[in-house]
């Protein structure tokens, strides 16, 4: 089955997706951008609420806010993140630089923690950095929309290329994920792809992604996780 990842920004929606199923607990402040990060006080409160949760606890991620290809820079926002303690660490290849050099620059990281690259249906996914990305180490990849405003992501990417994505990611041993303004009409056209994660953020809250997180909202998309073909 389709795991649910949920992206929070504060320790009270961390529990309300918790108790609402989420597969992954998501770190991130959608207020500061596509992958918005939080502040490093903030994310060391996450890790000591999710330790607290004990055996059976969803996992948890964070990502390192919207950062230049530079690798240096990304190297460091990882870093900082990983060091709070988050074992799975998103971070976003956008068009702007040297993605490939950036995941290059990462492998010493990726030997010491889990971390997920994700691209962007809207800015073009580079399909070479799948490859780039597992020959660094990384655990996973996704894909997100980077342009909230600017439609889902079947609105940005052709099912057959976001087919193609976790075919080619599965085939190099990556954890898969896929997102980007999903709503719960996306799950079961999405589900056929058999990603491991759906990832969700705006269907989840009343008044959009810096909304407020709703536990209804976040049942009705657990439920048709669940059951992707009733749902359809
Ligand atoms: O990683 C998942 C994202 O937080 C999804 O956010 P969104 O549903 O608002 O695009």
């Amino acid at each position: 089955m389709t795991g649910l990842l949920a992206s929070v920004a504060t320790l009270g929606e961390m529990e309300i997706v918790r108790a609402g199923g989420a597969d992954i607990v998501d770190l991130k402040d959608p207020a500061r951008g596509a992958l918005g990060a939080w502040e490093p006080d903030g994310l060391r409160a996450a890790v000591a609420r999710w330790r607290s949760w004990g055996v059976g606890a969803p996992q948890l991620s964070a990502t390192i806010g919207d950062q230049p290809m530079d690798p240096e820079t990304v190297l460091r926002a990882a870093e900082s993140v990983a060091a709070t303690g988050v074992p799975l660490v998103k971070l976003g290849l956008f068009a702007d630089g040297d993605a490939a050099a950036c995941l290059a620059a990462l492998r010493p990281l990726a030997r010491r923690t889990r971390l997920i690259a994700v691209f962007f249906a809207d800015l073009g996914v580079a399909f070479e950095l799948i490859p780039a990305a597992a020959d660094a180490g990384f655990h996973g990849v996704m894909v997100d929309t980077a342009d909230k405003g600017a439609g889902g992501l079947r609105q940005r990417m052709e099912d057959d290329a976001i087919d193609a994505f976790v075919r080619t990611a599965r085939a190099r041993g990556l954890l898969t994920g896929l997102a980007g303004s999903l709503s719960a009409d996306d799950i079961a056209p999405l589900a056929r792809f058999e990603p491991d994660y759906l990832g969700f953020r705006g269907a989840l809250c009343d008044g959009g992604r810096t909304g407020t997180l709703a536990a209804a909202r976040v049942a009705t998309v657990r439920a048709a996780l669940r059951s992707p073909r009733a749902a359809a």
